[in-house]
């Protein structure tokens, strides 16, 4: 988080729900100079609020209505099922307080959001992923028409804490923005799954596998970010004609990688939006 010039001018944010996520944004923020006594936590499991307080020092609590007091940024991290009991507990708060409710659940939209909370809401819908814990995530933001300026500027600056941020104008897309970096480290760590099993099969020591594989994740994500050329000029240079690349590309199209991953990422995307049909009235 961009550290204020006053501490107290940065804004008490009450993450409602302390799982992956919410720990993730924690760990990213507290890592990055936010003040732990500006983030209030509700969550029910009493071991969750025990790690969190023990690993970050914020305030929790087992109640929502406690974490939100104070709070004029309240960050909705519970599953999608859940989150229409959760705001109906907030209805009230949230019409006298009028915050700004920024959701990390996947499917529910703006208008769902806006009405469980009782209305005329402003509502930022943002799609982070688990990187954010290393500072290293991304996240994709839409904000919807009751939001002002200042508040978008708060959404942002809390997201920026744990990686860049990239607004959304058609709340649409933030189905395919779940499919794609919402979900997709899941994709990466079955990757790497895959290729250390396969190193083991070749003879490899297991930790000598992942390593090797892990690195090579590593290594080429930082290409693929750090320098100014596609993923497709990237994988050329790797492949020398009749080598061992070109044998094992070969493989994978010839199974189908391309139309899997097509596949994936659209049942990805499907499945945000039955999310939110299957919350509706
Ligand atoms: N895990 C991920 O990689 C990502 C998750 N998301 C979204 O983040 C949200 C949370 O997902 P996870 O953290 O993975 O799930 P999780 O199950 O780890 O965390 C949800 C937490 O909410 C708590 N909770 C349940 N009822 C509550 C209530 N009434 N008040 C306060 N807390 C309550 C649960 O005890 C649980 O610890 C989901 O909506 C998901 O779509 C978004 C981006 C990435
Ligand atoms: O699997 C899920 O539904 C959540 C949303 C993106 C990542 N995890």
């Amino acid at each position: 988080m961009t550290s204020p010039a006053n501490p107290t001018d940065s804004p008490v944010v009450a993450f409602i729900g302390g799982g992956n996520m919410a720990r993730s944004l924690i760990g990213g923020m507290i890592a990055r100079g936010a003040d732990p006594a500006r983030v209030r936590v509700a969550e029910p499991v009493a071991a969750l609020r025990e790690a969190l307080k023990t690993d970050f020092d914020v305030p929790c609590f087992a109640t929502a209505a406690e974490a939100v007091e104070g709070a004029s940024v309240w960050l909705l991290a519970v599953k999608p099922q859940v989150m229409r009991t959760v705001c109906g507990e907030l209805t009230p708060v949230a019409q006298t307080n009028r915050p700004v409710a920024i959701s990390v659940a996947a499917g529910i939209t703006s208008s769902q959001l806006s009405n469980w909370l009782g209305g005329d809401v402003a509502v930022v819908r943002a799609m982070p992923n688990t990187p954010a814990l290393l500072g290293a995530g991304i996240t994709g933001l839409f904000a919807n028409e009751r939001t002002d300026a200042t508040q978008r500027e708060q959404a942002a600056t809390l997201l920026d804490a744990v990686g860049p941020t990239v607004w959304i104008s058609d709340e649409a897309q933030m189905d395919a923005v779940t499919a794609v970096s919402g979900s997709g480290p899941a994709y990466v760590f079955l990757l790497a799954e895959a290729m250390q099993d396969a190193g083991v099969k070749q003879g490899l020591p297991s930790d000598t596998a992942r390593q090797l594989a892990s690195q090579t994740l590593l290594g080429a994500a930082k290409m693929l970010t750090e320098l100014d050329e596609t993923a497709a000029e990237l994988r050329r240079k790797v492949t020398s004609p009749g080598g061992t690349t070109q044998a094992a590309i070969e493989t994978f199209e010839a199974g189908g990688l391309r139309e899997l991953v097509d596949r994936a990422i659209t049942a990805a995307t499907e499945r945000g939006r039955e999310l939110s049909a299957a919350n509706d009235d």
